[in-house]
């Protein structure tokens, strides 16, 4: 028999209101493990105070999100929320510049240690495993002894996403990853996200409609605070809806490579 695909992340009518303003009305939002969720929209829409509410920043006004089927997260505290495995990334690299590139890593990885601390002898040959794994899948291997603060702006990224992974995330979040990066950095992050997406389930924020439709399988598509349309890319780009949302609302900023 068929194994149905296991949803890790489930937001059921998630309403957001900052002084009477509906930021987010009553919002849906079903994520599988293993799966890599586009959530686009025009600015304003309510992306990133969804991706808040996941991560318990913001505290829903109306609504419930579970998280594995039956932990209910809603109220739980963001330190709370990070330590059940979901992780946030901003759009600001929070890295140590004076430090190496290898040198965050162990930094990262010593803030997941906790109660392994006694056992650290035992660990250190893993954990340098891990970190050489984790340096080769962020694309930074020959750059391990470089001061962070070298890296360019998508190397630093690409860094602080190696550092989150190291918190063994099983949702990782992330807040519009390739903005300020090259076309070449931009195709590299969307490769390393793919590599993500076969152990954790990722949602991103995007505003680059290239590189949703270059790398997107299934989107998500927010306006005015409500769901607007769910599916493909190709699903989403034909809905008429979709759009007249999305015409003339463009990011100047984004415009030349943003045509959904
Ligand atoms: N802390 C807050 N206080 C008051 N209003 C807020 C707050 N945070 C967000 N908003 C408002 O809620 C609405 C949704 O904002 P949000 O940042 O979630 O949209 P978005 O889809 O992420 O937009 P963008 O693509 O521009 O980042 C906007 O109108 C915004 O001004």
């Amino acid at each position: 028999m068929k194994e149905k695909a296991s949803i890790i992340l489930h937001c059921n009518a998630v309403t957001v209101e900052f002084d009477g303003f509906k930021a987010v009305q009553g919002m849906d939002f079903e994520l599988k493990r293993g799966e890599l969720r586009f959530l686009i929209g025009p600015n304003g829409a309510g992306k990133t105070t969804m991706l808040d509410v996941i991560c318990g920043k913001v505290r829903p006004t109306a609504g419930k999100v579970l998280f594995k089927g039956s932990v209910d997260i809603t109220r739980k505290k963001e330190h709370a929320i990070a330590e059940l495995g979901i992780g946030r990334k901003f759009q600001t690299p929070s890295i140590f510049h004076t430090l190496t590139v290898f040198e965050n890593l162990e930094i990262a990885m010593s803030q997941n240690r906790g109660v392994f601390a006694t056992l650290r002898a035992r660990m250190r040959n893993e954990d340098r495993e891990r970190m050489m794994n984790q340096l080769a899948m962020i694309g930074l291997e020959a750059k391990a002894q470089w001061r962070a603060g070298r890296l360019s702006h998508g190397e630093k990224q690409w860094l602080e996403i190696g550092m989150m992974l190291l918190q063994e995330p099983e949702i990782l979040l992330l807040d519009e990853p390739v903005a300020g990066m090259t076309d070449k950095e931009t195709d590299k992050t969307g490769e390393l996200l793919h590599a993500i997406a076969k152990k954790r389930s990722v949602v991103v924020v995007e505003h680059d409609m290239e590189f949703v439709r270059n790398f997107a399988s299934k989107v998500t598509v927010m306006h005015e605070g409500k769901l607007l349309k769910e599916g493909s890319m190709d699903e989403v780009q034909g809905d008429d809806r979709v759009a007249e949302v999305y015409l003339g609302k463009r990011r100047d900023a984004d415009a030349g490579r943003t045509t959904a």
